[in-house]
């Protein structure tokens, strides 16, 4: 089977190969897990039901990332009710994928109002063999007042991790970034890995199309591949933001990390008929130490 529909407290889920449930609402995925039945996908157990936004899994930030426009923090494509796209228009075929599902969003009467753009967002969210997990974002523009629109995006992607202490990320090292703590002033990140000790909320700019998260504890390294999304958003409240936040659990910044392919320094502008098309790629490998270290070439170069 392709996937599965299922209703669960009032509200739509679907399920591919019972390894990837989706929430309608939102366009979301919420969990993702690995042959062993392990989650890899980080959800707070204070996560709460619609009409908020669902902390964990992986949000969809559109049209807007952040507070960097007038619309509400990340946008509204978290907030809506997605539908099953029945008759998507083709896409290439990839013999990895084992199986697939479409969704698409289009925006309601209200949306207009505050966004007044026409548009069709097309997620295809996909599972390969091994058990790799991809979501490719099409966005149209259907205007027909001939004006083009301009946005921001993210897949707001929280993983899982053992200990955020033990965690580093590899690929971003002497990337420039804005940091969003120090009003979003821009910094060259330096020497080796990112490495978490307090608050973080960054966004890498030009970030390489593969970045691993490794973490040690676990033996295992996320790889993040990207395509069509220039930045990266590397972000993790701590504690004190975390006691703040009324759907995360006080100490649940331990167990997290977001890394969220993205575009939000040069916003995306589609004139009339144009589509942008976004990928985001997720494996999950173990990672094997050697002698104490890992070989960061290794896991970003194969
Ligand atoms: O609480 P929200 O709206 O889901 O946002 C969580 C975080 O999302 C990150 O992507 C932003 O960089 C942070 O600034 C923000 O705090």
């Amino acid at each position: 089977f392709l996937f599965l529909k299922s209703k669960i407290r009032g509200y739509c889920w679907i399920h591919i190969s019972r390894r990837a449930p989706i929430r309608l609402f939102g366009g979301q995925v919420t969990s993702w897990k690995n042959d062993h039945g392990e989650e890899l996908l980080f959800v707070s157990s204070k996560a709460i039901k619609p009409p908020k936004p669902f902390r964990g899994g992986i949000p969809i930030c559109f049209p807007q990332f952040g507070t960097q426009g007038n619309l509400e923090q990340h946008g509204f494509a978290r907030n809506r009710l997605w539908a099953i796209d029945d008759n998507p228009p083709p896409l290439p075929v990839n013999p990895a994928i084992k199986a697939f599902v479409d969704l698409i969003l289009k925006p309601s009467e209200d949306d207009l109002k505050m966004w007044p753009h026409s548009f069709e967002f097309r997620l295809r969210i996909a599972l390969g063999a091994g058990g790799d997990l991809s979501l490719t974002s099409r966005i149209r523009n259907t205007n027909t007042d001939g004006r083009p629109f301009s946005y921001t995006f993210a897949f707001h992607t929280y993983f899982s991790v053992s200990d955020i202490s033990e965690v580093r990320v590899e690929g971003l090292e002497t990337m420039d970034y804005l940091d969003n703590m120090k009003g979003k002033e821009r910094f060259t990140e330096q020497g080796d890995a990112i490495v978490f000790e307090s608050e973080v909320d960054k966004v890498y700019l030009a970030a390489p199309s593969k970045v691993a998260i490794i973490d040690h504890d676990m033996r295992r390294t996320f790889v993040v591949t990207k395509e069509g999304l220039p930045d990266a958003v590397v972000w993790n409240p701590w504690d004190k933001k975390a006691k703040a936040m009324q759907d995360f659990g006080d100490s649940e910044y331990k167990h997290m990390l977001c890394v969220e392919p993205a575009a939000v320094e040069k916003p995306i502008t589609l004139k009339p008929g144009e589509e942008w098309k976004g990928r985001l790629g997720l494996s999950a490998v173990p990672s094997s130490y050697c002698s104490g270290q890992l070989d960061p070439l290794k896991v970003l170069h194969g």
